[in-house]
């Protein structure tokens, strides 16, 4: 119901001036009704006697205050017993295929009881993650007997921790020696192959291509802007491994002579001219520096199954403690990845994942994918980032979008600063962490699906090496892998079992820059 103003107001005075029934004794007088009641002469304080009425509703509101508070202090505590139980499961046929019974977790009865599918693999399976509160937030783990770390949530955008003293001096050196011992190969990001089939599949032609970057459509494209757009086109940001800056990609187009008639401005002739080769002809005669690379450091892999050293299984157990996963997919994911930056080393900003399409396959389940595709990507749900030595100068990770309100893709590049160069724009990073020997980070890039298995790609996750300006920098990579598809993720962990039980042993030797395939962790090597 409506009033009028003037009744409400009214009707507030007259509530604002009701006498106080149920007060502290002497404390409240009886106001009288009417108003104004200045000026107030002194008058003699009667003490009020407490009604039965008033103890009764007062004995009222504590009780209903009472049983609020007990029934939030319930609601709490299940919300702390439910957060806390680690990758747990139901037992059924699922069960064994996805979690592998972690050695860490008992078992528990799932509250997510996921759709069946056609393969017979029933999802009652859900993924703890942790819970970041709020940047700075500090909560101890115990991640190994007899010692606490602290863990403290650096962004919540992507979810990424620090935790000190995650190794220790000792455990850092042995790490470092084992990847030296086994021998470094120059890291190097390649354009995988099958990207460059995009641009065909896109089936477009340069008429074509050209009026849709024509967005005024007068018939000229900027130069620049007509470079970036063939990059986004090909995919090409990175050309095999090669990094372009606005500096490159100025000299690219003054060697490739794409602007004959010098106005800065491309025709359509002009950009026919060009071609979606173009950079890579150009590159290919001039040779590139190991500066200009996308990733300038050396790496190696080191197995960390059955028969490895100790340091290295003992980093596996307490990894599997930190994530709270069920060690299965701990024990089935790549091996630890150890990477040596020289001074000059830099690895510029990248996601260690690809999104999620329908058609995508991820590299780690592929064996158990039903049809070969184009589209293969890295699925590490989890990559917890180890510091092997303290950093003279430089060489810090940078996120340069955590915690950002938006991410948007073009903002990255913006009046020629480019934050993805981890070489001159590392300052600019929302978040920068110094490496610090022993200290581990870790971070999830995915999000979750909301009903406990992996979602989207997390883009905020977009982080880099700085430029190591002196001295070296070692650092050691664990990444989960965990496929988006659920089905497909149970269906390669039964293929595992299933070879287990036959005793097979795979001889899959590591790609140039992938890892081995994970079906073969039955390497016994360092
Ligand atoms: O070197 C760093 O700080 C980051 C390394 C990294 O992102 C990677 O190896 O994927
Ligand atoms: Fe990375």
């Amino acid at each position: 119901m409506r009033f009028p103003a003037g009744r409400v107001s009214a009707a507030l005075r007259s509530k604002m001036i009701e006498p106080q029934d149920c007060g502290d004794g002497d404390e409240h007088e009886a106001t009288p009704q009417t108003v104004p009641t200045l000026p107030s002469m002194p008058r003699e304080r009667v003490p009020l006697q407490k009604s039965s009425v008033c103890s009764r509703s007062y004995f009222m509101v504590v009780m209903v205050f009472f049983h609020v508070y007990i029934i939030n202090v319930i609601a709490l505590l299940f919300y702390v017993h439910y957060n806390n139980t680690p990758g747990d499961v139901l037992a059924s046929p699922s069960r064994e295929a996805v979690s592998g019974g972690s050695d860490h977790h008992k078992p528990h009865e799932s509250h997510q009881q996921q759709s069946g599918s056609e393969s017979g693999f029933q999802r009652d399976i859900y993924l703890p993650r942790l819970e970041g509160i709020r940047v700075g937030h500090v909560q101890k783990v115990s991640l190994m007997p007899g010692k606490t770390h602290e863990m403290r949530t650096l962004s919540l955008k992507p979810l990424l921790f620090e935790i000190p003293g995650f190794l220790s001096e000792e455990e850092c050196r042995v790490v470092v020696q084992l990847a030296q011992l086994k021998g470094l190969m120059e890291s190097q990001v390649m354009v995988p192959e099958g990207q460059e089939e995009l641009t065909e599949q896109l089936n477009l032609s340069s008429e074509e291509i050209f009026n849709l970057l024509d967005l005024n459509q007068d018939g000229q494209l900027q130069l620049q802007e007509a470079l970036y757009s063939l990059q986004i086109l090909t995919h090409s940001r990175v050309l095999d491994g090669i990094w372009l800056t606005p500096e490159n990609l100025r000299e690219i187009y003054v060697g490739l002579k794409a602007d004959p008639d010098g106005n800065g401005l491309l025709s359509l002739e002009e950009f026919r001219l060009l071609g979606s080769d173009a950079f890579q002809r150009f590159l290919q005669q001039r040779g590139v520096k190991s500066s200009q690379l996308v990733r300038n450091s050396r790496h190696t892999w080191l197995y960390q199954g059955q028969g490895s050293h100790q340091v290295l299984q003992d980093l596996k157990k307490r990894v599997t403690r930190l994530t709270r996963l069920p060690s299965a997919l701990v024990d089935l994911s790549e091996p630890l990845q150890v990477v040596r930056y020289g001074q000059g080393g830099h690895y510029h900003a990248h996601h260690d994942s690809g999104p999620v399409y329908p058609e995508t396959v991820c590299t780690h389940t592929r064996l158990a994918a039903n049809a070969s595709t184009p589209f293969e990507t890295s699925c590490r749900y989890i990559t917890v980032l180890f510091y092997l030595n303290s950093v003279e100068e430089g060489g810090e990770t940078a996120f340069p979008v955590a915690d950002n309100r938006t991410y948007e893709e073009v903002s990255l590049i913006q009046n020629n600063v480019d934050l993805m160069d981890t070489r001159k724009n590392c300052d600019k990073s929302n978040l920068r962490v110094k490496p610090v020997k022993g200290t581990a980070v870790f971070w999830y890039n995915y999000l979750s699906d909301g009903q406990g298995w992996v979602g989207e790609q997390d883009e905020y996750s977009l982080h880099g090496g700085c430029v190591v300006t002196r001295g070296t920098k070692w650092v050691a990579n664990n990444w989960i892998n965990i496929d988006p598809d659920y089905q497909r993720q149970a269906r390669y962990q039964q293929l595992v079992s299933l070879q287990e039980g036959e005793g097979a042993e795979d001889g899959d030797e590591p790609d140039e820059d992938g890892p081995p395939s994970q079906v073969t962790d039955a390497h016994q090597e360092l």
